[in-house]
């Protein structure tokens, strides 16, 4: 005769009315993770086995996995594992109270919660997430302890369960989704898959769908750095990214103290797809994936890096606002900028390789550098700079040091290589370094060199002619002429009348080079606040309220006008000085249609003179 099984009904005890429609409706758009949750626990449940199969010496040999199973024809999904298994005892405990009364806390702590993705991704929902898709949950489960009886547990979503014992034959636990109606799309292996290997990837034991294993138990960052090939760093980057080029480089974080912390973090290649502003790294805790946007692990200025990182220490299970205040998440924010700036001291050592990476990285290294003190000290000798010198890159310090003789403590560099062309081929010219300065952040950091450098001035091109540009041997003038005057007097004066415009000085100098007839120069400071103000929202600024002509005394040109001036032909020496003018102008901005057309128009007029003199 067989002995009735004794049913144990009960009520549990929790003090929210009815949570499960809460969770229902609350998470719906997230009630995927339900299966990292489950999944998690039967790895920790294996876990727990493992160790207590080390500390007991059960000698087990059993090989450990996670099964994920559905009978479609039944509607149910099945979590099955080999671990420690629960006794009813333990279900009543672990189960009825623990995890619910967890659930209840959870849900008041989180319902009035207005951004609702802030804690999604993270931990706490734990065994009843079950709920979120399932009508009906069922447990089967036999501890490894000896002697332990099998042990059933179900529960249909309402405050009340069921126990009884169970005859089950082998350790473990399966827990048993009947899904809800609309939550099918779980029965299909497809869709289970996806979920899978979004968040059970990395998993440290076999996951198995349906007999196959679909995870890789040894993610590369869990294993010894120095063991690890380029290859193999590349094969687990693209795996992550199929679709992006390979990174630049990458990082292998392997710390025990005073925190955990492992992981692999990639510089990529930045394309124009690419979102530099949106979180790359993949979150992990001991393997179980968490959340693809962590951002407040990684230092603002090192938002592209990619990869994973593994914090088992970090408190999951709270908001993200927690997060910002948490000590924890500054130490890793302070290790990832050590290491990061430790890799580019490192590839900085060869230039050549370096020059190419640097195009991709510097823009978030000057950042850096401007935002933490400790980043800028380590990698203040390692900038390059883009140059017309002799390499491609140069350092500052390399720079200043061929600079010694010309223009000690002065950097000449441009921002803009077409528009500041006339300058550069003066510079050239002459022998004269320049470096290229043209990304947006630029202008800041050179601000923030200048001040980290007292003795360190940066002067754009256009700004002022260098010394060694003039052509200091050119002799005095000697004045002539029915009004007495030198050259420079009689041009200084010609040209400040005809052009007679607000704001703008006219300045004659002999410059080394005599093909350039005339110059426009914006002064360094005056510039650099006027594009401030610009960046600052202002009205766009008019940056040509004060510049200067410097009228070449060297050129054909300028003799030229002088000498029709003081042959009474007034109108040409007028039409030359204000084509002059026009063309130094022309490289700088662009006219508008009035002077577009003026500009033309003389133009036409010169070439006919021209002609009529040839
Ligand atoms: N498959 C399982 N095998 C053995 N015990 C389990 C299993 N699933 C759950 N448990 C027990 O039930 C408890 C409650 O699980 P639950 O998932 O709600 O919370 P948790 O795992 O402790 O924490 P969290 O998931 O929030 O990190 C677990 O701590 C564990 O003791």
């Amino acid at each position: 005769m067989t002995k009735k099984a004794k049913v144990e009904q009960g009520e549990i005890s929790i003090h929210t009315e009815n949570i499960f429609p809460i969770i229902k409706k609350w998470l719906y758009s997230e009630h995927e993770i339900f299966l990292r949750e489950l999944v998690s626990n039967a790895v920790d449940a294996i876990h727990k086995l493992q160790h207590v199969n080390l500390v007991e010496g059960l000698q087990l040999s059993d090989e450990y996995a996670v099964d994920i199973e559905v009978d479609k024809d039944a509607g149910t999904l099945t979590v099955r594992d080999n671990g420690i298994g629960m006794t009813a005892d333990e279900v009543r405990k672990y189960i009825n109270q623990i995890a619910f009364s967890s659930a209840e806390e959870f849900v008041s702590r989180f319902k009035d919660l207005e951004d609702k993705k802030q804690i999604i991704g993270h931990f706490g929902l734990g065994f009843y997430s079950a709920f979120m898709v399932a009508d009906k949950v069922e447990i089967r489960s036999l501890s490894y302890a000896e002697g332990a009886e099998g042990v059933h547990w179900s529960c249909d979503g309402s405050t009340s369960y069921e126990l009884r014992s169970f005859p089950k034959a082998e350790r473990g636990t399966d827990i048993i989704l009947h899904l809800s109606d609309d939550t099918k799309e779980f029965l299909e292996p497809a869709r289970l898959r996806e979920v899978l290997k979004r968040y059970c990837n990395f998993l440290p034991l076999p996951i198995r769908l349906a007999g196959e294993t679909i995870n890789d138990c040894e993610p590369l960052w869990s294993r010894t750095p120095s063991e690890v090939s380029d290859e193999q760093y590349l094969e687990f980057y693209r795996k992550l990214y199929p679709l992006a080029e390979d990174p630049l480089f990458w990082i292998h974080l392997n710390i025990d103290f005073p925190f955990n912390l492992k992981g692999i973090v990639y510089f990529p290649r930045l394309t124009n797809e690419f979102d530099v502003t949106a979180s790359h790294i993949k979150l992990f805790c001991n393997q179980v994936f968490v959340s693809d946007d962590c951002r407040e692990l990684i230092p603002e200025f090192l938002t592209p890096l990619q990869g994973c990182l593994d914090a088992p220490d970090l408190p999951l299970n709270v908001s993200r606002s927690y997060l910002q205040n948490e000590p924890q998440v500054r130490k890793i924010q302070e290790v990832l900028a050590g290491r990061v700036a430790g890799k580019i001291v490192e590839l900085a050592k060869d230039l050549e390789s370096f020059g190419p990476i640097w195009e991709d990285i510097h823009t978030f290294v000057k950042f850096g550098m401007m935002k933490d003190e400790k980043f800028y000290k380590k990698l203040a000798d390692k900038v390059v700079f883009r140059t017309t010198g002799e390499e491609k890159y140069t350092t500052l310090d390399a720079y200043l040091e061929r600079a010694k003789e010309k223009h000690a403590g002065k950097v000449f560099y441009t921002s803009d290589e077409a528009a500041q062309a006339p300058y550069l081929k003066l510079f050239a010219d002459q022998g004269f370094e320049v470096l290229k300065l043209e990304a947006m952040i630029d202008s800041h950091f050179i601000q923030f060199l200048e001040m980290k450098n007292s003795e360190v001035k940066f002067e754009r091109i256009d700004a002022d002619i260098a010394d060694g540009l003039l052509d200091t041997e050119a002799g005095s003038e000697i004045a002539s002429g029915k009004d007495q005057k030198t050259l420079s007097e009689a041009l200084q004066e010609f040209f400040g009348k005809v052009l007679d415009i607000k704001g703008l000085k006219v300045r004659v100098e002999a410059l080394r080079d005599a093909a350039v007839p005339g110059v426009v120069l914006l002064n360094e400071q005056t510039r650099r606040f006027k594009e401030m103000t610009r960046a600052m929202g202002d009205a766009e600024p008019d940056l040509f309220a004060e510049h200067t002509l410097l009228v070449n005394a060297a050129s054909p040109v300028a003799k030229n006008i002088r000498a029709l001036q003081e042959a009474g032909d007034q109108e040409t020496a007028e039409l030359l000085a204000r084509q002059v003018y026009d063309l130094a102008c022309l490289s700088q901005r662009s006219f508008d249609k009035d002077r577009m057309e003026a500009f033309l128009e003389r133009s036409g007029r010169i070439l006919q003179l021209a002609g009529e003199k040839g």
